[in-house]
């Protein structure tokens, strides 16, 4: 059998500030997420959702404890991962077509193949006829699916996103989780998206991991039994609503004011 896609097993991460202040933000925190597969981490705020990404990108290393990918313990940046944060992370001065192909181009590839490949992704991501425009030019849900055409254009066999449409409306957000399970769905890239948003959560993804408070911690983990293809319209069936009731319950318990 293959090894999970990624695996933290038993880690710890403490940080400490220059004043000599310890903070715990995870202990003993276990996750496999199989080759392929859509899992998504719900928690209260503080708890180590991001930190948890940052292990897995190598950038933030572990105080104790694990984090393997593909069967490799993490040393360093990853070209095989991907990310999509909260925060755009286009370029402002490059236009749309510019702002796609800078990854190929950034790895090796020759700038006039790159643009081809790059004007291919930004008709895919239904951007068609806005190449030449640039990110201030662009609504914030155009500027999502520029972030999402720049990433999987360098085809990514793990994708870590971090609360990704969490500054998107309503509408444009389910939208957009659409889109993303169309283009996951292309080439099953093994997911880590990290949200707030039950309802994001059980739309996306195949497991549903709930972290208790921090110091985070696996709390519960649920697997999504909902058919794929998946569009919005599946949050109005009695099991997801029923898988919503349950995680939210779990959630509450940790979220104490
Ligand atoms: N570089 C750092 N230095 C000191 N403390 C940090 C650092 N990064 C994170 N922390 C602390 O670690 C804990 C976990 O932070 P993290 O950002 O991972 O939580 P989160 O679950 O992603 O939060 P949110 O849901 O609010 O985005 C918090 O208490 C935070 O203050």
């Amino acid at each position: 059998m293959n090894a999970p896609a990624i695996e933290l097993s038993n880690v710890s991460r403490k940080f400490v500030s220059p004043e000599g202040k310890v903070t715990l933000a995870l202990r003993d925190f276990s996750l496999q997420v199989r080759e392929g597969e859509f899992c998504a981490i719900v928690g209260p705020t503080g708890c180590g959702k991001s930190t948890t990404l940052g292990m897995i990108t190598g950038l933030n290393p572990p105080s104790s404890g694990s984090v393997k990918v593909f069967g490799k313990p993490v040393t360093g940046i990853d070209p095989r991962i991907g990310f999509v944060f909260q925060a755009d992370a286009v370029f402002p001065w490059k236009n749309v077509l510019d702002n796609v192909a800078s990854g190929p181009i950034f790895r090796g590839l020759d700038p006039s193949a790159a643009r081809d490949k790059a004007a291919d992704w930004v008709h895919r991501v239904g951007l068609a006829g806005f190449e030449h425009h640039y990110p201030h030019q662009l609504s914030g849900g155009m500027r999502k699916r520029v972030a999402l055409a720049q990433t999987f254009i360098n085809e990514p066999a793990i994708l870590l996103m971090d609360e990704p449409f969490s500054a998107l409306d309503v509408q444009t957000r389910a939208m957009m989780q659409e889109e993303l399970l169309g283009l996951w769905s292309e080439r099953k890239a093994s997911v880590v998206f990290v949200t707030h948003d039950i309802d994001e959560a059980i739309t996306l993804a195949d497991r549903v991991v709930v972290l208790t408070k921090g110091p985070g911690s696996v709390k519960s983990v649920y697997d999504i039994p909902l058919p794929r293809p998946r569009a919005a319209e599946a949050r109005y069936t009695a099991e997801f609503i029923e898988l919503s009731r349950q995680i939210w319950a779990d959630l509450k318990a940790e979220v104490t004011i």
